[in-house]
């Protein structure tokens, strides 16, 4: 199937252009925030900042805890431009659309794509609050043909068929478990896969059963599609999921899962996030372009 919506390589530079035109910023690292986890744009320095709707060509954020806002901004000298609000399939947004802004990133300089999101965990060891180190990842979207890539191939991005083993950067991950020693948090961090599926609904325990048996570690409903595109137009990657929940996989007497608690739960935990992500984007190799 092609995604619905053929965005054309100019679409993607008009959009940057535009961009490029509206602020002096020029990034290497891009973060996209998942739910109720957009406060980190908040500790960028010298701030420019557009709403997802003044921005030609840019889909628009409908979910509760995604703000709709592109930021750039400094983290001590290093030049970011952070998404507070991802796009999602389940919204109705076709997976061009969801990954769009991830090509666009890269046609202003983006070098570096740092995803987060919020997960429910699958693994039995885990627990709310935790921070999942994303190692690898299951698309199930992508496995049943629902994938960025289906349709004619951009070779100016990148190849027909992108490789998709060693995705997530390993040295990005061992410099992730280093400053979770030095911040003190490491029992809270684990390492693992994360799922996706499409949403919008949560998990029916044999579905939930069946994740478990596959060996996935946490599941939500995006990262998978902008990560991939990312790694087809070369990137380096690396994935944070925050645990919101733990997956119901009894029939027996456990509280189903809802977005109000995902929520809550990434906000206890957003400024642990904040400091761990800003650690790497300081500690990262990266050259800067200034305007
Ligand atoms: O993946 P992010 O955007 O963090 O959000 C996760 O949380 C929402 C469900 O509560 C879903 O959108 C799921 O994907
Ligand atoms: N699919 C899915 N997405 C989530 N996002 C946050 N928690 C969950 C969950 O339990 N399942």
């Amino acid at each position: 199937m092609h995604c619905k919506d053929q965005i054309s390589h100019k679409d993607y530079q008009r959009t940057a252009d535009w961009l490029l035109s509206q602020t002096q910023h020029r990034p290497k690292v891009a973060i996209i925030c998942g739910s109720g986890l957009g406060m980190l744009a908040d500790t960028l320095q010298c701030q420019d900042s557009f709403k997802y709707s003044d921005i030609p060509g840019f889909p628009q954020s409908t979910v509760q805890g995604h703000a709709g806002k592109l930021v750039f901004g400094e983290l001590e000298g290093k030049i970011c431009v952070c998404m507070q609000g991802r796009f999602h399939m389940y919204e109705g947004h076709s997976l061009c659309k969801v990954t769009f802004p991830v090509r666009v990133f890269k046609l202003l300089g983006v070098e570096t794509l740092i995803v987060t999101n919020a997960a429910g965990a699958i693994a039995e060891s885990y627990h709310c609050g935790d921070v999942m180190i994303i190692r690898d990842h299951i698309n199930f979207p992508g496995l049943a043909g629902l994938n960025p890539l289906i349709g004619p191939n951009d070779d100016k991005f990148g190849p027909r068929f992108p490789p998709m083993s060693g995705v997530y950067d390993k040295d990005l991950q061992k410099l992730a478990f280093d400053i979770c020693k030095s911040m003190g948090v490491s029992q809270f961090v684990q390492e693992g896969v994360y799922c996706m599926v499409g949403g919008p609904n949560f998990e029916s325990v044999a579905e939930a059963k069946l994740l478990y048996k596959l060996g996935v570690d946490a599941v939500g409903m995006s990262t998978a599609p902008e990560v991939l595109v990312a790694s087809h137009c070369g990137m380096r990657v690396f994935g944070l999921s925050l645990i919101t929940n733990k997956v119901v996989k009894s029939y027996e007497g456990s509280e189903p899962t809802n977005h109000e608690d995902v929520l809550a739960v990434s906000k206890m935990r957003s400024e642990m996030l904040q400091k761990l992500i800003s650690g790497i984007i300081i500690r990262m190799d990266i050259n800067n372009n200034k305007a």
